[in-house]
């Protein structure tokens, strides 16, 4: 059953901003996908291509959507939407850079998003166990969801410097406890926060974690722990942190600033490396810290590689922008030690096979991969049974609320009802021994 047709059209994220949607015909009906966008970029991921120009702020997706109608679809009618690897070749065969600066990377991952749920359809089988197929079978189970509950950095509007604050319910025994003790300490951190800084700090960033008026970090992880606490869940809820660093490290004076975005930035607050890995250090030692997403800049591989020597035994430190999901970025990962994780976002490679190479080379090589959405999103769910069907353990997308966030969680919640896999919050620390999990 090939593809009859590819259309495309430009919809609005979750920020308000234009992006790609795509919808793939075949006999078996459209299949449709949506392409997230982020705001704390890396520098090395493909290109997302924009209008420029005054209408939306030079945000307009036009262009990558009459990519997707005048040249991608031509290229693919008539081709079998199961055979992912071919459908991914065939875009970036026409796109020919490196970075898909031709066609956008929104433009080509749309389709190979919708061609994915199209091949799921043809084989008559969930999208989570296409996925799973087209990845050679790796054991499947249902994921500990993180949930984002604190946003700083260039997510919000306050002055902490740290981007993301999760809640890791690794104690839950099923995805959907794990949904329970999550919402329950969203809802008692909103109480404690409304007490401790009034109720204009319980306003929302952009992935529907609070944004109150702290003053560094460890203020927030302090609230994490209350919060936890007052809902009844400790020793249920580990925590992690994506500090984002690229986006307050200051090349030409080489620190890192914590008061970025502060009106009268406090000197302690510029940390050389060696006292950002102090600062992880404490942080790891006094609280129950599982996860630290880009605790260093982009380039800095050598301080991610100190602090992956000193806690990386117990704690996860995940490269996202280090990475942006590429396996030659990985590769350098690897062979500096940098990391003991990837972060995969699909739209930083900009395909579901690259993204599936990319989870590879990771599994091939013990390190954990950590599913994200990106901080702009859609009501699209695909990353929900991409991380089943990758069974990687985990991933994050906001908080247990605003519905570009809660579709995917709610989407897993489907996923564990239909398939019964189980959850593998356990298996959340190294090694990371999934096998053993007796999943799917
Ligand atoms: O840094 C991140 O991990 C993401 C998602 O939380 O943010 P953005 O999509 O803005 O890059
Ligand atoms: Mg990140």
């Amino acid at each position: 059953m090939p593809i009859e047709k590819i259309h495309a059209r430009q919809i609005f994220d979750s920020r308000g901003n234009p992006t790609v949607e795509v919808e793939v015909t075949t006999e078996k009906g459209i299949f449709r996908a949506a392409v997230p966008s982020g705001a704390s970029t890396g520098e090395n991921e493909a290109c997302e291509l924009r209008d420029g120009g005054s209408d939306y702020m030079g945000k307009g997706v036009k262009k990558a959507v009459s990519n997707v109608t005048s040249k991608i679809g031509p290229a693919l009618v008539g081709k079998d939407p199961a055979d992912q690897q071919t459908i991914d070749k065939v875009m970036l065969d026409l796109d020919g850079t490196e970075n898909k600066t031709n066609l956008g990377a929104n433009a080509i991952l749309g389709v190979s998003m919708a061609c994915c749920r199209a091949g799921a359809a043809q084989k008559g089988i969930s999208l989570y166990r296409h996925i799973n197929e087209l990845a050679g079978k790796p054991p499947m189970c249902m994921p500990v969801p993180c949930f984002n509950v604190i946003n700083g950095g260039v997510h919000a509007g306050n002055y902490l410097a740290f981007q993301e604050f999760f809640l890791i319910p690794l104690g839950a025994t099923t995805f959907a406890e794990a949904m329970k003790l999550g919402s329950e300490t969203y809802h008692n951190l909103k109480s404690i926060i409304k007490k401790k800084y009034g109720l204009d700090s319980t306003a929302v960033g952009d992935e529907g974690g609070f944004a109150p008026a702290v003053n560094d970090a460890e203020e927030g992880l302090k609230l994490l722990l209350e919060a936890i606490d007052q809902a009844g869940h400790t020793g249920k809820i580990l925590i992690g942190s994506d500090p984002a660093s690229s986006e307050f490290w200051k090349g030409e004076e080489q620190k890192y600033d914590l008061d970025f975005k502060c009106k009268a930035p406090r000197p302690e607050q510029k940390k050389s490396r060696e006292e950002m890995v102090a600062l992880y250090k404490h942080f790891c030692d006094t609280y129950p810290i599982a996860l630290l997403e880009d605790p260093f800049a982009e380039e800095d591989f050598e301080g991610h590689a100190q602090l992956t020597a000193i806690v990386g035994d117990k704690v996860e430190i995940v490269g996202d922008d280090l990475y942006c999901t590429n396996t030659k970025r990985v590769q350098m990962g690897l062979d500096k030690k940098a990391t003991n994780a990837m972060l995969l976002k699909v739209n930083q490679i900009g395909s579901v096979t690259e993204s599936i190479a990319a989870w590879k080379l990771c599994k091939d090589n013990k390190w954990g991969v950590f599913v994200s959405h990106r901080s702009g999103e859609t009501e699209d769910t695909f990353i929900a049974d991409l991380t089943v069907g990758l069974g990687t353990g985990h991933l994050k997308t906001g908080a247990p609320c605003r519905s570009e966030r809660l579709s995917k969680y709610n989407q897993l919640l489907r996923i564990e009802e239909e398939s019964g896999l189980k959850f593998c919050g356990k298996h959340f620390r190294q090694p990371w021994t999934l096998e053993s999990s007796g999943g799917y």
